[in-house]
């Protein structure tokens, strides 16, 4: 039976990877192993069925004793066990949700609804390192799929609304005790219906900007803001998270020796899980709305195309509609002023879903010939 090994199951990508398992009875015909960098030792999670004690996560015998290796647990603890790993002679799957690896030359980036042939030409060719995008990456190729697919993109410039769950569990919990700060700051106002809302706006903005408002996670006000950087700085002036859109799109395409442009700005709000992106995009040639949609929509099973008008677009086209769920709507469809080539669209996910746990899951699957 396939050896299994989860690193970082804790945390709380792995937990929405090991609820998907759950759901889609995927421990079944395998024998996992559950690791823990803190808790070696302590009882192993409730997985319907008795497993070992977890093991040591820096134990690099035990590691090696493993056919397939799942991580969610950060990009420095890949840097860490890792190249020892190897080093050991271990030649067994690693796949990894950490950026870490990605643009190794030995790694590929899966998200087999869009790169299949890719990963399954990697496989053939014994290439045994498979790692997960960037949530907005895999977001975005989710949606815009059956564009890439026929190649019709020239260029294309994504502007992106990211979750404060992109940034880990305290800053989501710090997000939503801002929120909670802004309410209570200007409460008794609020229950008077007669108060005036430009004093209620003022006394907002100075808790906002006050030394006791919570901003030990991401250093700045979230609720009530918006924070236009996300990731390091780069050389280009970029954010690295905006560095990404092209590098590692293009990496999962296949296309890297003649990739499409791809830039734009990332900007963090304060949603909870879900991504959004606005998309500008130059196609080769000018094709009717219509076709688009349909050759969107035909893409993938999990895409789903909203009607460019206000009731759909508001009701699906939302974090608050597809949260916690595989969907991924694209909408807000049309040409742009500028031309019959330039596109518009509008896509939201749950980046803890497609753009980290599910594209692992999937790969363990493709390794086990389930799908
Ligand atoms: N957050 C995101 O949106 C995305 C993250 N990733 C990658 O996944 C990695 C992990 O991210 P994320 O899941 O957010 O990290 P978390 O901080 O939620 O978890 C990481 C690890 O912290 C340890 N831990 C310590 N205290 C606790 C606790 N109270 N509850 C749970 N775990 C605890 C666990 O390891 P142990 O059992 O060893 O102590 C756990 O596996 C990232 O570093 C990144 O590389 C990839 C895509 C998206
Ligand atoms: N950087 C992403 C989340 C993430 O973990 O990205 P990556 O897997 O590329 O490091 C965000 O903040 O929304």
């Amino acid at each position: 039976m396939l050896k299994v090994g989860f690193v970082g199951w804790r945390g709380m990508v792995g937990s929405v990877l090991m609820q998907r398992m759950l759901a889609d009875n995927d421990y079944e015909g395998l024998e996992p192993v559950f690791f823990s960098t803190s808790q070696a030792g302590q009882p192993g999670p409730d997985i319907g069925r008795e497993v070992p004690a977890l093991a040591d996560a820096k134990d690099i015998n035990a590691l090696a004793e493993m056919d397939v290796i799942v991580t969610c647990q950060g990009g420095d603890y890949t840097g860490e066990v890792y190249q020892p790993l190897r080093d050991s002679g271990w030649n067994g799957y690693w796949i990894d949700a950490a950026s870490k690896l990605r643009m190794a030359d030995d790694a590929t980036i899966v998200l087999d609804p869009v790169n299949r042939d890719v990963i399954d030409a990697e496989l053939e060719k014994g290439t045994k390192t498979f790692c997960g995008g960037n949530c907005t990456v895999s977001l975005m190729l989710m949606g815009l799929g059956g564009l890439f697919e026929r190649d019709l993109i020239e260029w294309m410039s994504a502007m992106t609304y990211q979750a404060a769950s992109g940034s880990g569990a305290q800053h989501m919990r710090e997000l939503l005790n801002q929120m909670g700060a802004l309410h209570a700051a200007v409460k008794p106002q609020l229950d008077t219906p007669s108060s005036a809302i430009l004093d209620i706006d003022r006394d907002v903005t100075a808790t906002m900007r006050g030394a006791d408002f919570p901003v030990e996670q991401f250093g700045y006000p979230l609720a009530g803001s918006a924070l236009p950087w996300i990731d390091s700085p780069m050389e280009s002036g970029q954010s690295k998270e905006e560095w990404k859109a092209g590098a590692e799109s293009n990496k999962i395409l296949g296309r890297q020796d003649h990739p499409i442009p791809m830039d734009g700005l990332c900007v963090r709000i304060g949603s909870m899980r879900c991504h959004a992106q606005a998309f500008t995009i130059k196609l080769k040639r000018d094709i009717p709305t219509a076709e688009i949609e349909q050759m969107l929509a035909d893409h993938n099973e999990w895409v789903k195309v909203v009607p460019n008008d206000k009731d759909a677009t508001l009701e699906h086209l939302t974090a608050a509609a597809v949260s916690g769920t595989l969907t991924v709507p694209v909408g807000r469809i049309r040409k742009l002023a500028m031309g019959g080539e330039y596109l518009t669209a509008y896509t939201v996910g749950d980046q803890l879903l497609w753009g980290a746990a599910e594209p692992l899951k999937r790969m363990l699957a493709i390794i086990r010939g389930q799908i």
